[in-house]
């Protein structure tokens, strides 16, 4: 979320959320993320760039360590900078490198391979699940994904504080969206 945001209510905090991610967040990116980030920024330009922010990359990071978690699923993958993150969190179980740990499965339709997923047994197999797809589908996902998480595992959705609009009034969101309505696809 840059400083030339087009969202004016929504994105208030713009200085705070620069302060974090040069304060903090920049500094402790790894490095292929940095340079997953940069070639996504430089492929799509920066106001389309869909991947998560690298302060909510570190997050996901720090939630998959504390929880040990070993086995986990993402829907939405885009350019990987999620997906990267997660399989730098896992553990190596000492082979280098993240391929051995990345199960991907080319399919448009998440809702298809979840399904799939249940039908190949899987159910109670996952500790973490990271969503961020088609928000429109959320609830499909999450039905699939009860099943599919381990008791006592994490499901993780992005965009839920909707870059902050959930807390402002619904003419100011209208302003920002009605300049903006890709954001809400
Ligand atoms: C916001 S991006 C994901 C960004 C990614 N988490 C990252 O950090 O780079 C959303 C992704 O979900 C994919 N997508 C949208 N609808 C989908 C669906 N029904 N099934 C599977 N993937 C879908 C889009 O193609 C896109 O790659």
């Amino acid at each position: 979320m840059a400083d030339n945001s087009p969202f004016k209510n929504i994105l208030q905090s713009t200085a705070l959320l620069q302060y974090i991610l040069e304060a903090n967040a920049y500094r402790r990116e790894h490095e292929q993320l940095k340079e997953l980030r940069e070639s996504t920024i430089k492929k799509f330009d920066s106001t389309s760039v869909m991947n998560v922010p690298v302060d909510e990359g570190l997050f996901l990071s720090m939630l998959l360590k504390l929880m040990n978690a070993k086995k986990t699923i993402e829907i939405g993958v885009f350019t990987g900078y999620s997906l990267l993150t997660t399989a730098l969190a896992l553990p190596s179980d000492g082979q280098a490198g993240v391929d051995h740990k990345i199960n991907f499965v080319e399919e448009s339709q998440a809702l298809v391979a979840l399904n799939d997923l249940l039908n190949d047994g899987k159910e109670e197999e996952f500790d973490f699940a990271f969503v961020d797809a088609n928000k429109s589908e959320h609830i499909k996902y999450h039905e699939f994904l009860l099943k599919l998480m381990k008791v006592g595992g994490v499901i993780a959705y992005d965009n839920t504080l909707w870059l902050g609009s959930v807390a402002l009034s619904d003419d100011a969101v209208h302003e920002d969206l009605k300049e903006n309505k890709s954001y809400l696809q």
